[in-house]
């Protein structure tokens, strides 16, 4: 691969796309946000500036494990002892010209949100938590609620019921992302003693697990219907109604097919695209 494939690949530039989709929700949503072109502009640039940035102190920090995990052993043709300075470097400089671009250009309360983010990723995350405990990443899971605080104060320097109920929907649909993913690569946790948790309570206990968070995530996503000041658009339920019947479709499969991990990995590739087309269909319905 290129050397910038290489980089973007420690950057995690797939998630920070959709990281990105969930700061231009937000946006869309405020009365008004098309006449602010420039504003949306630099919302994105800062809050790619700052996932890319977590991303890279999160592959610093776990170059020890990284290695030795086969998901992410690749990483260490671009980040390796002898490159380590430069990227941190890079990703300091990163999160510095975030914070500076939407502070000074945006506002002081979207700069923190976007920087919130990426506290809660490097530190809560990757440094507190992930080694520590099987809560990791639900509690870790507020760093993807963040872009939609920051969406949202964007152009309104506050917080409103709509960005706190987007900031949740991200953080009620991590465990489902990620547990999913993570049972595909068990044996690779437990040899880098990550406490993920299938790695702790097994396939058959996590798919428990997926299942009840994903029933709530469902409850949480039709909140709107019964609370007027969350103002979607009229497809919003409806959409939302379809893709969370065929999400659990997804979740409960692997419990009637022997937990074979193909249906986990065919779960977590239909959360990513859960989430997408939920922001996807807010942010287009004004342009219809
Ligand atoms: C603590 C919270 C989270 C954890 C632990 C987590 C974990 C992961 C991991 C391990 C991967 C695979 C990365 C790779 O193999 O390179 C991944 C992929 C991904 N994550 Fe998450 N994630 C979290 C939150 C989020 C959030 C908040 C978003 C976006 C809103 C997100 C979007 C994605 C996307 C788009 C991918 C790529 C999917 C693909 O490659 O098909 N994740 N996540
Ligand atoms: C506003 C802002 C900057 C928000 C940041 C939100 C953000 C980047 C969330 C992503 C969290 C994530 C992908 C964790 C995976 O880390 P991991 O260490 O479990 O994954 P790995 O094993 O692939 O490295």
């Amino acid at each position: 691969m290129s050397k910038i494939t290489n980089f973007m690949k420690i950057t995690k530039l797939e998630i920070t796309i959709l990281i990105d989709l969930v700061a231009i929700t937000a946006f869309i949503l405020v009365p008004g946000s098309f006449s602010h072109p420039l504003i949306l502009f630099l919302l994105i640039l800062s809050g790619t500036l700052a996932s890319m940035s977590a991303s890279m102190f999160n592959n610093i920090y776990d170059m020890d494990i990284d290695t030795k995990m086969k998901r992410t052993r690749s990483r260490s043709s671009t980040l390796n002892p002898g490159t380590r300075g430069l990227i941190f470097s890079i990703a300091a400089a990163m999160i510095v010209v975030s914070f500076v671009l939407s502070s000074v250009f945006i506002n002081l309360l979207t700069a923190l949100f976007i920087f919130g983010g990426f506290l809660s990723y490097v530190f809560l995350y990757t440094i507190l938590l992930k080694r520590r405990t099987t809560w990791n990443i639900v509690i870790g899971g507020i760093a993807g609620g963040f872009p939609a605080l920051a969406g949202w104060a964007a152009l309104t320097n506050s917080v409103s019921f709509t960005s706190l109920f987007l900031a949740f929907l991200v953080f009620m649909w991590t465990p489902t992302h990620f547990w999913n993913l993570s049972i595909n690569n068990v044996d690779d946790y437990k040899a880098s003693q990550v406490p993920m948790l299938p790695a702790i309570v097994g396939i058959k206990k996590t798919e428990f697990w997926i299942v009840i968070n994903t029933v709530i995530l469902i409850f949480y996503s039709l909140i709107p219907l019964f609370v007027p000041s969350i103002k979607l658009g009229l497809p919003y339920i409806p959409i939302a109604i379809i893709m969370d019947i065929i999400l659990l479709y997804y979740v409960l499969k692997p419990a009637f097919k022997s937990y074979d991990k193909k249906y986990f990995r065919k779960a977590f590739g239909f959360s990513n695209m859960y989430l997408m087309i939920l922001l996807l269909v807010i942010i287009i319905y004004p342009f219809i």
